[in-house]
């Protein structure tokens, strides 16, 4: 429950409640960040929306502590009149909104670059005309591939973090070709991150861009045939869980080879209530916001999380855990992807002194454990019933 007691920020000032407007509140990071903001802080949340399956813990019933500080506002922003008004009697305006499932890239390409480009325009421009302060969320993906990935497969420099680490204001954004359209998403990112930074210096809009990477926990994306379509395709953690849910083999997309870094979205969620509650160390910033300690390949990702969900269902793993699988088969054509993704932390270590804290092992302990019982016995009802005919 939120303290009565005075809370400061990192430079000893008083921090007064103010009120959110968080487009998108009802993902996976926008039910993450609504619960912190209701536990733990005397700020009030305008969640917009199309869906509020994840947050109706927090809208439902009207005794809970903090009722009268969210309210749900069930609006799609590509055409909807109200968005202007929410934002104006706000103090701060978060955007989560988007597309952002791989799957989608290449082969929903409009609708991708529409979602994050096209319908974040009206965000930007009421913050923009109404001075109001505007936080962002972009992606690692919008560094690409690293430029060490051009290099000879044996080339010592491969091993040369100059080569691979990413960094705000230094790394180049390095895309696949316009044909290879899983660059869709990261391009209009980049756009709309382009453009957000342009109104901080031409009109003085303060804002904060976030380059999350890979924040995994409860509540990401779906389980296929349980609460989302059969034939759709989350991203990895929810891949992953549905086929050991199901005892089926892990798919292994071209070798499992790419690399990336996993965050706990808890410890992410920090990061974010810093960057809400110290708007003069967070403004004017570009912040990756990762875990660099816990990378590891997606083949090595899938043989953790085969040990991990052994641990917390009690069950023995099957006999072959993994098979691969061509990216041309899982994703369709114009597929690419990232190589690796380790985030450099100077600027949000020095700007917000924020570090992330779970290990790998630890965070998908927890996050298995969530997904086995929220879906397990719902999974095995769904194989026992007979498919209709
Ligand atoms: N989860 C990650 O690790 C990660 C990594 C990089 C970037 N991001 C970015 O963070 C943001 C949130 O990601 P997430 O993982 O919570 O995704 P999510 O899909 O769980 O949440 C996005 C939410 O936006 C809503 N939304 C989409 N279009 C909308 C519209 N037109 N009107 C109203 N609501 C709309 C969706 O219904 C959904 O609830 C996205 O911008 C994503 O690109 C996330
Ligand atoms: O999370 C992030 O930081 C960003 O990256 C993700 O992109 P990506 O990491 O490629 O997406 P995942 O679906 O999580 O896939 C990770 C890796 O696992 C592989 N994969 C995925 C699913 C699967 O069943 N098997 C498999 O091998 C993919 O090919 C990829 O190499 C998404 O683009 C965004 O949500 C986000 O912006």
């Amino acid at each position: 429950m939120a303290s009565t007691t005075a809370r400061l920020d990192l430079d000893g000032n008083t921090i007064n409640p103010m009120t959110i407007c968080m487009i998108g509140a009802g993902g996976f990071i926008g039910s993450h960040l609504c619960d912190k903001l209701m536990n733990e802080t005397p700020h009030t949340v305008l969640a917009v929306d199309v869906y509020n399956d994840k947050i109706k813990h927090l809208l439902e019933p009207d005794s809970l502590p903090w009722a009268g500080r969210i309210q749900f506002h069930r609006l799609n922003i590509k055409n909807d009149s109200r968005l202007e008004g929410l934002i104006k009697c706000s103090d701060l305006t978060i955007n989560l909104a988007a597309i952002c499932t791989p799957a989608d890239y290449n082969t929903r390409p409009l609708d991708t670059i529409y979602s994050n480009f096209i319908d974040a325009l009206p965000v930007v421009k009421y913050c923009s005309e109404n001075s109001k302060r505007l936080i962002h969320f972009s992606t690692c993906e919008v560094y690409g591939k690293t430029i060490g990935s051009y290099l000879p497969k044996d080339s010592p420099l491969r091993q040369d973090p100059a080569y691979y680490i990413l960094k705000e204001d230094t790394s180049p954004c390095i895309f696949g070709s316009v044909e290879k359209q899983r660059w869709s998403y990261a391009c209009a990112k980049q756009l709309i991150e382009r453009l957000i930074y342009a109104e901080g210096a031409e009109n003085g809009l303060e804002f904060t861009i976030v380059r999350p990477f890979n924040w995994i926990g409860p509540r990401m994306d779906f389980i296929p045939g349980i609460d989302g379509p059969s034939e759709g395709v989350p991203r990895v953690l929810a891949c992953f869980s549905n086929n050991l849910l199901r005892r089926e083999p892990l798919k292994l997309v071209d070798g499992g080879e790419s690399q990336r870094t996993f965050v706990y979205i808890k410890d992410a969620i920090e990061a974010v209530l810093l960057m809400i509650e110290n708007p003069g160390r967070a403004s004017g910033h570009i912040f990756n916001v990762g875990n660099p300690n816990n990378e590891v390949t997606v083949r090595q990702l899938a043989e953790m999380m085969t040990k991990v969900y052994s641990k917390v269902s009690g069950e023995d793993s099957i006999e072959t855990p993994t098979i691969d699988v061509s990216s041309k088969e899982f994703y369709g054509e114009g597929y690419d992807d990232s190589d690796k993704r380790i985030p450099d932390m100077t600027i949000i270590n020095k700007q917000l002194g924020w570090d992330p804290k779970t290990s790998l092992w630890d965070l998908l302990e927890s996050t298995l454990t969530y997904q086995h019982k929220t879906y397990a016995e719902a999974i095995k009802q769904a194989i026992a019933k007979p498919v209709a005919s």
